[in-house]
This record gives C-alpha cells, sequence and structure tokens, in this order.
C-alpha cells in the first residue's frame, strides 16, 4: 500500500465533485477554477492521547472565507481535529502528534511557533458560552488591549462597537455595556464570546459545537451570523446536527473512528454522498 497521504481536496459544484469523486484511498483533486484560496493545509496528521489513537492519517486543505463544517458519530475525533488547527491540544500532557498543519505555509507545531500569536489568528468559540468574569466591554476590548491592538479610549470603543455590531450584538447591549457579561441570555453570551473571538481580527475561527447549548431562535441567529462572518473569516465547525451543516457549511468532512471518510462540497455530500459510511451516517443508520 502507498504510504502517501490521501489529500482530499472539494471541489466547487455537485457536476464536478461527482465528476471527479475518486475511488476509495484516492485523492480528490480541485476545480481549478475555484477561486478559493488555500487557509490551513493538513497532512498526514495522527494524534494519540498516550497510547490511544485519535486521529488517524489526516490530508485536507481548509479554504478560506468559507464554512467547513466536522461531522461524524461522537467520539470520532472531531473537536480533537479542531484542537490540532491552535495547538490547543498542547494544553493536554498525555497528547503527541505526527504530520503537518500548516496555516500560510508556516508549520503551527514548529518550535520557534508563538502559541499566542497563533491564537489570536485562530480564534475559537466553545459550546458553552464561556464570557470573562468582566463587563460586556471588557469582554470585547481586553483581548485587543494586551495584543497592544489599541492604545487610544476612543478606538478602543470603536473596536467594541464594531466587534459587537458584526457579531450582530450591537443594538441589544449598546445601553449596557458596563454590565457584566454573564447578564445575557445565553445566545446573546454566545454571540459575545463570538464578538470577543473576531476583536483580536483573526484569520480562522474554530466553532466547537457553538448552537448546541442554545434555543432554536438563538441557533438560527448564530447560524445567520455564521452565514455573515464568512465573508471575513473562515470558519470550521463542529457540529451533531445535520441540518445545520446542511444549512451553514460550504464544505463537510465527515470522521470516522479518527479518519476523515468523505470531505465535499456539502450540497454534494447530502445529496449524493461518495462512500457508504457517509450515507449510512447522513441518513441516520447509525450516530
Ligand atoms: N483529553 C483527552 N484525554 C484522553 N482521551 C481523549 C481526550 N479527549 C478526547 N479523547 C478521546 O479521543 C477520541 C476523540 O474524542 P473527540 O472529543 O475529539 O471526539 P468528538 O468527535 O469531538 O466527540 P463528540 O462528538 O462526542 O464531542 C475519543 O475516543 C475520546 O475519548
Amino acid at each position: 500500500m502507498s504510504t502517501q497521504a490521501t489529500v482530499q481536496t472539494p471541489g466547487q459544484s455537485a457536476e464536478r465533485v461527482e465528476q471527479q469523486t475518486p475511488a476509495v484511498g484516492q485523492p480528490y483533486t480541485r476545480n481549478s477554477e475555484a477561486s478559493h484560496e488555500l487557509s490551513i493545509r493538513v497532512r498526514d496528521l495522527n494524534l494519540w492521547y498516550g497510547k490511544s489513537q485519535a486521529l488517524s492519517n489526516i490530508s485536507i486543505d481548509l479554504f478560506q472565507k468559507n464554512v467547513t463544517a466536522l461531522i461524524g458519530p461522537s467520539g470520532c475525533g472531531k473537536s480533537t481535529f479542531l484542537r490540532c488547527l491552535n495547538r490547543m491540544n498542547d494544553l493536554i500532557p498525555s497528547v503527541s502528534i505526527s504530520g503537518l498543519v500548516e496555516m500560510d505555509g508556516r508549520d503551527v507545531n514548529a518550535a520557534k511557533m508563538d502559541e499566542v500569536a497563533l491564537r489570536r489568528r485562530v480564534g475559537m468559540v466553545f459550546q458553552k458560552p464561556n464570557p470573562f468574569p468582566k463587563s460586556i466591554y471588557e469582554n470585547i476590548a481586553y483581548a485587543p488591549r494586551m495584543h497592544d491592538m489599541v492604545s487610544r479610549k476612543a478606538d478602543q470603543d470603536e473596536l467594541v462597537e464594531k466587534a459587537l455590531r458584526d457579531s450582530g450584538l450591537w443594538n441589544e447591549v449598546k445601553d449596557k455595556l458596563q454590565e457584566p457579561g454573564t447578564s445575557l441570555s445565553g445566545g446573546q453570551q454566545q454571540r459575545l464570546c463570538i464578538a470577543r473571538a473576531i476583536a483580536v481580527q483573526p484569520d480562522v475561527i474554530l466553532m466547537d459545537e457553538p448552537t448546541s447549548a442554545l434555543d432554536p431562535i438563538s441557533t438560527a441567529t448564530i447560524e445567520d451570523l455564521m452565514d455573515k462572518l464568512k465573508e471575513q473569516f473562515t470558519i470550521v465547525t463542529v457540529t451533531h446536527n445535520m441540518q445545520q451543516a446542511a444549512r451553514v457549511a460550504d464544505y463537510t468532512a465527515f470522521f470516522h473512528l479518527g479518519e476523515v471518510i468523505e470531505y465535499n462540497d456539502t450540497k454534494v455530500m447530502f445529496s449524493t454522498p461518495a462512500q457508504k459510511k457517509t450515507e449510512d451516517y447522513i441518513s441516520g443508520r447509525y450516530g
């Protein structure tokens, strides 16, 4: 068997992807007319928690200014993979990693990579909204100040307003910026966390089941927001909700037992999945 990485790269349209759908184990080739630029390049990525392997030989390209959804049954490695993109797994002592995660041509796991700078460029929003125990204003202003992005109060005010406007929260909070972030509703808190993530002007926002703790209306608001934010940011999101993946994601990667089984244009994956395992999963035969 070949030891070369199988690079999975989705096409751009149903017709093209159908034509290009390769045999199992063969790489997807990218539509040459595609306008999307590469954001993150992953090659032969393996991850172990102690002796237990959680990710196996993952080689995919993630594209700028798109939403990519990671789907798959519980425990298949979606969150682990997401955390590889900004080195959050470094915080877990038992973790060892091999392979390459490259952003703009730079190896994110290189010893000289500044993790703080990396996490500024690759922000993260978690399942449960986790505002700082500070005011709404400070939740946004803190990180840009720490990164020396703003010093003058007027610039800080402007940045806070922009982040809150871009996260669709400004009108709801503009008269109570000094109130605690935790005084907001769950859906508002999650938008505050998104505002906090975008305030440092990242390139990529990682979202780990960002709506699973929210009611349907707040979920719809966040999904609309993701659609707007992808004009400015690359979004990679984990979701258990297949309808959500179908609604928000341009591309979807289906994980199973630590491997990427299929990575495709979302519409293609949900209409004509290339792999039987994908079909079984999205049709609810297991999960
Ligand atoms: N901190 C950890 N230490 C040891 N094993 C872990 C740790 N985190 C995850 N794992 C294991 O790695 C595998 C992948 O877990 P991961 O959380 O990435 O899956 P997931 O697809 O995101 O699951 P879910 O959808 O349930 O959140 C699982 O077997 C899990 O038990």
